[in-house]
């Protein structure tokens, strides 16, 4: 079959699509010709006749999956040569032929580790076959910095998709085009120092019942405080995102949390349950069942909010932005272009949705291990502890202004997220052939896949690269490009100044309250690359409280 391949294709992989749909044509031809020949299909030879209709059925079926396994497999195999030819200057590591490297990526909890190691035995760029996904994995400096800082390679990977339920047209995983450009300047101005500082007294109404609720475990052994600070850290972007109190660490609103977090589960179920990733097959699972319900009662919340406020707005006189509590909500349903006109309702829906999931978990992740870091290292614990009682007056109240000055405890987050990036990978998708430096070419239909996770670890970089010092980000030698928790460029998370406020203002009210200790036992992390970093048998850590005398 293939050698009658017309001239015009033969010397291609170029145009992979056109050749594909040429064998696709081809094989079906051929498969039709010899069903035609086989002697069930003469319903008139007497011979076959008789024969009971559901084994002719049964034959049918049979050599359609026949056919399309075979279009399948040729699909896969000229796809590898093309990639293969483009992408001769990439290392590819070795795989099994169709599961790819899956095997050796599928646990979350090792596939970190795998790719680190990979990382550092291939110069910070290899390739690899996920599930039929060919993906590039890049700690190179140099190209992540191109990468990133572009405006060629927009888009997200198709892993993003999962997301979209739910998300829809937000900024975390809509398309680098037009309008998430708009989007993008539309809500930057939500992020300025002068509507963050308004955010500060909702972190302390927040953190007080956080506060509360570690009080009861203290004297206990263990603490899980994963769970605990999620709570916090969903109460605190539903006030700030949303404007509404839903007191999630009270305990109600429960159907809203397990919203959050079953969809949160549902989507690192698809990305590494082969019978998940694809819609076709999905859609039987019941995870699908699952997700409509939850997608149903997470929209029911923001559409509810966004119209009881939209009423408010509509119903307050004079409304001045700059006085009382203010939401990021707010922000969009008084935004107006240049003609005059507001947002559309999707739009902030979007957007407020999108909040809520990459503003809740990324911060609970970074406080979960800072604490636990923090425990575990009793010398920075105290000079982090000595610092915020200097800086805040009363020891109750801390200002905005006190938490710019809190400098050392910034140095404890920055290495927090270093060692612990809440999203310890993130990967774009190429739509077109690209060409890096010198004619390399990035071809289209692939996935580059920034390891933040080894970018922060890398040992050439980094001095004692897996022990917690702080102070190693004040000899100003670290390398641009070799620190990346909040990615960097156009697409960079547009959250990262509020959730820093967020997270000092947070730990040090945990640190005037509460002395931390190492859990007994005190088990190793087990790290697993989850929506976000997540440690598979919690972060625990054991609680002193600080008597008033100490303060
Ligand atoms: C410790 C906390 C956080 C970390 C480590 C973090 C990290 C990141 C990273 C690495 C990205 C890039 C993801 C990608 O390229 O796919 C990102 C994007 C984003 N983040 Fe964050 N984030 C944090 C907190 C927040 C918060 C609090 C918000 C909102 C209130 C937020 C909103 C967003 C949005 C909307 C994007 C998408 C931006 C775009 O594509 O234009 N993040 N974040």
């Amino acid at each position: 079959m293939l050698r009658q391949i017309p001239n015009s294709l033969k010397t291609v992989p170029e145009d992979f699509a056109r050749l594909h749909l040429y064998l696709h044509k081809k094989c079906v031809h051929y498969l039709t010709r010899q069903y035609s020949r086989l002697p069930h299909t003469h319903i008139k030879n007497e011979k076959f006749s008789r024969r009971p209709s559901n084994t002719s059925t049964q034959g049918t079926v049979l050599y359609v999956l026949i056919a399309v396994l075979v279009v399948l497999i040729t699909r896969l195999v000229i796809r590898r040569i093309v990639f293969e030819r483009k992408l001769r200057w990439v290392k590819a590591v070795p795989a099994v032929p169709f599961i790819g490297n899956a095997w050796e990526f599928a646990d979350s909890t090792k596939s970190l580790s795998a790719m680190q190691k990979y990382a550092l035995k291939y110069n910070g760029l290899y390739f690899v076959e996920l599930l039929f996904r060919p993906i590039i994995i890049i700690t190179d400096y140099k190209l992540v910095e191109w990468l990133l800082l572009g405006n060629t390679i927009l888009n997200k990977s198709s892993d993003y998709q999962f997301l979209y339920n739910w998300l829809q047209g937000g900024l975390l995983i809509s398309d680098g085009d037009d309008k998430w450009k708009m989007a993008r300047k539309i809500i930057t101005p939500a992020f300025h120092f002068k509507i963050l500082e308004k955010f500060v007294d909702q972190f302390e109404e927040s953190s007080a019942v956080f506060i509360d609720i570690l009080g009861r475990e203290v004297g206990k052994d263990s603490v899980d405080v994963h769970d605990l600070v999620s709570n916090l850290a969903l109460d605190v972007i539903c006030q700030t995102a949303m404007g509404i109190q839903l007191n999630i660490q009270s305990g109600s609103h429960d159907e809203y949390r397990k919203a959050v977090s079953g969809m949160c589960k549902i989507v690192v179920e698809r990305a590494f349950n082969p019978l998940k990733t694809e819609n076709w097959s999905y859609y039987f699972s019941k995870d699908y069942q699952n997700e409509k319900q939850y997608v149903k009662i997470l929209h029911e919340v923001s559409d509810g909010v966004i119209e009881k406020r939209r009423r408010e707005i509509e119903n307050e006189a004079n409304n001045d932005i700059r006085k009382g509590k203010m939401a990021f909500l707010d922000l969009l349903l008084r935004y107006r272009d240049a003609n005059g006109e507001p947002l559309s309702h999707d739009f902030i829906r979007h957007e407020v949705d999108t909040f809520m999931f990459a503003g809740h978990d990324t911060t609970a992740a970074a406080i979960s291990f800072a604490l636990y870091s923090l425990a575990n290292n009793p010398e920075i614990q105290e000079k982090a502890l000595n610092e915020i009682r200097e800086v805040v007056d009363d020891g109750t109240q801390i200002t905005y202004r006190d938490l710019q000055e809190l400098k050392y405890l910034e140095l404890v987050i920055k290495e927090t997220l270093r060692l612990y990036p809440s999203v310890p990978m993130y990967s774009r998708r190429t739509t077109q052939d690209v060409v890096y430096e010198d004619g390399k070419i990035i071809p289209k239909g692939i996935t580059l896949l920034i390891l933040a996770y080894a970018i922060n670890r890398n040992p050439e970089v980094y001095e004692n690269p897996d022990q917690f010092i702080p102070t190693r980000f004040l000899d100003g030698h670290i390398k641009p490009f070799a620190y990346l928790p909040f990615s960097a460029g156009p697409r960079n998370c547009i959250g990262q100044k509020f959730a820093m406020l967020e997270m000092k203002s947070i730990l040090a009210k945990v640190l005037l309250n509460f002395e931390l200790l190492p859990a007994i036992p005190n088990v190793d992390l087990i790290l697993a690359a989850e929506t976000v970093l997540i440690s598979k048998n919690g972060v625990n850590i054991r609680l002193k409280k600080r008597l008033e005398t100490d303060l």
